[in-house]
Order: C-alpha cells, then sequence, then structure tokens
C-alpha cells in the first residue's frame, strides 16, 4: 500500500518564481489498484510521481510504503519496490547495453548484494522467456544493444525491466506518449496484460481522456497542485470523455488547458 500524506512540494521558496506544485496532497494506492491521472498543465502530476520515485523530497508531509515512511529515501533505494516507465524511450534502459545486459540490470535491482550483473545461462533464458511475453520477437535479440531498437520495441523493455521484478508500486509517466499510435496501443496492451497478470499497483499519467477511462480501476484528476476528484471503478465504468471533462470545469472553475489533450 503507498499513502502520501499531506504531501507538499515547494519549489523556489522565497524568491520571485516560488512556485506551490503539490498542495497537501493526501492520497492511499490500495493493492492492486490501477490509477489513472489526469490534470492541466502543471497540475503537478510529474511532481507527484517524483515524490514517490524519490526523485526530490515533499517539503511537507510524508510518503509511506507498507506503512513505512520512505520520504528521506533516495531513488536508487525505492527502486527495488518501484518501478517507472518514462515517456521518452531513451530514458529507461542503457543504449549501448545489450537487451540482456539490460535486463541483468534491472534484474538485480532489489537482489542481494554479490548477485551482480552478469548474465548467466540460467538468467539468459529467464530472459527469452519474459520477452516471449512481449510477443515482438525481442527473445531472438537478447545481444541487440538496445540503441539499435525502435521506440516502441525500447518502451515495450523499459516496461518488461520496471515490472519484471514485481515492484510494489508501478509508475506509468506518459509512457505512451511519445510514440506513433499503433506502437502506443501496442504499449498500452502490454501495460494492462502485465499490470493484469502480476496484481500490480499502477499509477499511470496520461494526457489521453478516453484511455484515463478505459484502463484501472480508478481515475484522479489533478488542479493547481490538488487532487480534486477520485473517481471510482463503477462510475468509470459509465463516464464519457465529455462527463469527464465538465466534471473537471465544475469543480475547478475553468477548462482542461492541457495543450497535449488527446480525447480518444
Ligand atoms: N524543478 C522545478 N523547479 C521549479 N518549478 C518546477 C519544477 N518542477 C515543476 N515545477 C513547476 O511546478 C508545477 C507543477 O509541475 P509538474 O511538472 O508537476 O506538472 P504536470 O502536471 O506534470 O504538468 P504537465 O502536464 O504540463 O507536464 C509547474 O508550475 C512547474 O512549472
Amino acid at each position: 500500500m503507498l499513502q502520501l500524506e499531506n504531501a507538499s512540494k515547494l519549489f523556489n521558496a522565497g524568491t520571485p518564481d516560488e512556485k506551490l506544485a503539490l498542495v497537501g496532497v493526501s492520497l492511499t494506492l490500495n493493492p492492486g489498484d490501477f490509477v489513472t491521472v489526469i490534470g492541466s498543465n502543471g497540475a503537478g502530476k510529474s511532481t507527484l510521481m517524483n515524490l514517490i520515485s524519490g526523485v526530490m523530497k515533499p517539503d511537507y508531509g510524508q510518503v509511506f510504503l507498507q506503512g513505512k515512511p520512505i520520504g528521506d529515501l533516495p531513488e536508487h533505494r525505492r527502486s527495488r519496490w518501484i518501478g517507472r516507465v518514462f515517456q521518452d524511450p531513451m530514458a529507461g534502459t542503457a543504449p549501448r547495453m545489450t537487451i540482456e545486459e539490460n535486463l541483468a540490470m534491472a534484474y538485480s535491482r532489489g537482489k542481494r548484494r554479490g548477485l551482480g550483473f552478469g548474465v548467466t545461462s540460467a538468467k539468459r533464458s529467464f530472459f527469452r522467456e519474459q520477452l516471449k511475453r512481449l510477443g515482438i520477437g525481442l527473445e531472438d535479440r537478447l545481444r541487440a544493444k538496445v540503441g539499435l531498437l525502435s521506440g516502441g520495441e525500447r518502451q515495450a523493455l523499459s516496461l518488461l525491466m520496471a515490472t519484471f521484478t514485481r515492484p510494489d508500486i508501478l509508475l506509468l509517466d506518459e509512457h505512451t506518449a511519445a510514440l506513433d499510435p499503433a506502437r502506443a496501443e501496442l504499449i498500452t496492451r502490454l501495460t494492462e496484460e502485465l499490470v493484469r497478470e502480476m496484481s500490480l499497483t499502477t499509477l499511470m499519467v496520461t494526457h489521453n481522456m478516453e484511455q484515463a477511462i478505459r484502463l484501472g480501476n480508478r481515475l484522479i484528476m489533478m488542479d493547481k497542485g490538488r487532487v480534486i476528484l477520485d473517481v471510482d471503478r463503477d462510475r468509470k465504468k459509465t463516464l464519457t470523455v465529455e462527463e469527464l471533462l465538465d466534471e473537471f470545469a465544475r469543480i475547478s472553475g475553468h477548462k482542461l488547458a492541457d495543450d497535449r489533450v488527446v480525447l480518444g
């Protein structure tokens, strides 16, 4: 279980650029929750992800994972429990290393020290088996350099690397936004499959309203550093994009200003 308790983040305190990016956000993700996150530009979505993953610490409030405070732990210490996939396919993998070396690196996360990044034959067959699940033939290219893969292939690999150690929390940061529609659809399908098979507790930021409604069991809406609406499974089942946007405007007092919005 992940909990944010009254988490706030202030940038450039005491300067003319001071910005309260998160304002006392309290949020609980129950085991197996798959929560989609939408909001205006600058609403605080990335900051929320950064506080959870440990890229930055909250200025006030706390983050708890399985009941333990983790707000002071750096990102690398949290990475054994928290997997993250970014929008940029270049971000999650090491381009000069091979597919199997990348996988070995991800695999060693969260394991006891001393196991190293080495690729043993047992690991290799495990990796091959995992890659097969993606259904895009990467299992036959274990020794290919990751820099040679297409954006979609890299993103599929990043997704696998972020999930195959079964993290307590999976953070998806607009992870399909930089892909063409066909590849975005492939990554979305893989995401749904992996999350379902492993019952991963997932938080996914998206600019695609239709996707935000269709995926997962909860949807949260953010505006000006606050969570302004938390939509449950039942309401989500019947919600339309139009109703979602109307609801946003009703609660926030303004239209959803998202320059990358995709209605569906
Ligand atoms: N490192 C930083 N230094 C200063 N201000 C920042 C920093 N990171 C974010 N901000 C500001 O905090 C606010 C929230 O930003 P954040 O990136 O979390 O929003 P977002 O909801 O992810 O926006 P978008 O959808 O446009 O990517 C914005 O006003 C942003 O300019």
